[in-house]
């Protein structure tokens, strides 16, 4: 999947422009940038929701191939839909109704529950279940329909720190054992850091993309922001301060 010098814009504002990205089967590509910086919204790009404002898309997988974790929203509390039917959704999701082989998607199901530490909550309603805990049977999902390409927004979100590693470790092993291209927006860097092949940074409507090193340090992250940013690695951590505020929203007149 690439994008040939795209560019997305709402109204004057341009989120990015002239973005030359190819996204790479197992390789893992993180995407961090402030709120607002257009995050979100080059996933939904890149699964043909939301089109380009300039440049190309080329994208050779199927839909059903692309699997996507959706920035966080929780299920109404009387959802009755159980979370192993969740999950299962993603392996006959678009095939729904023609359930042949049941043994194989339980297997499948129990295998990815088990992964994510759900098994203990696998017949509770997801409407009763925490923000971390439906978060974790999000990825559970999107694990569920082989995808080729996977795309993920803040799957960290809402998650302790052992389960950020738990999550961070399984979509690695994922990549690595099957190829898949990752994406994954993030505004905590650390918890996969080990696994990051390549870092795309949006800031203020600009961007840089390199490995971790070539992008996350004082003079890149400085330039980026045109101001002093500071970079700190402190043994396998990387600490970021003076990033600055965001840059705020161009009013639109309504009449
Ligand atoms: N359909 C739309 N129409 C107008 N503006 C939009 C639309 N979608 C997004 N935006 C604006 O584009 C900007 C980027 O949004 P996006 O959700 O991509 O940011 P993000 O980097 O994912 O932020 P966060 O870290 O807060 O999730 C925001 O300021 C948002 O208000």
């Amino acid at each position: 999947m690439s994008l040939k010098g795209g560019g997305l814009s709402f109204g004057h504002r341009a989120l990015w422009q002239g973005l030359d990205l190819d996204i790479r089967p197992g390789e893992f590509l993180a995407v961090l940038g402030a709120n607002g910086s257009g995050k979100s919204s080059l996933l939904k790009v890149l699964l043909g929701l939301l089109p380009l404002s300039e440049g190309r898309l080329e994208r050779h997988v199927p839909r059903e191939k692309l699997g996507y974790v959706p920035q966080q929203k929780n299920f109404a509390p009387d959802t009755a839909l159980r979370a192993r039917d969740l999950v299962a959704l993603g392996v006959d999701g678009h095939r729904w109704g023609i359930r042949r082989d049941r043994r194989r998607v339980h297997q499948v199901v129990d295998g990815l529950l088990e992964k994510v530490g759900a098994l203990d909550y696998a017949r509770v309603p997801v409407g009763q279940l925490s923000g971390g805990e439906q978060q974790r049977l999000r990825i559970a999902q999107a694990m569920a329909s082989d995808p080729q390409v996977l795309l993920c927004d803040e799957p960290l979100l809402s998650l302790d720190p052992r389960h950020q590693n738990v999550v961070s470790a399984l979509v690695n092993q994922r990549c690595r054992e099957a190829g898949t291209a990752v994406v994954f927006v993030t505004h905590e860097l650390n918890p996969v850091l080990p696994y990051v092949d390549r870092v795309l940074y949006l800031a203020q409507g600009r961007f840089r993309i390199g490995t971790p090193e070539e992008v996350m340090n004082t003079e890149t992250l400085s330039e980026l922001y045109q101001g002093h940013v500071e970079v700190v690695r402190s043994h396998d951590r990387l600490l970021v301060s003076g990033i600055p505020e965001q840059i705020h929203h161009e009013q639109e007149e309504v009449d």
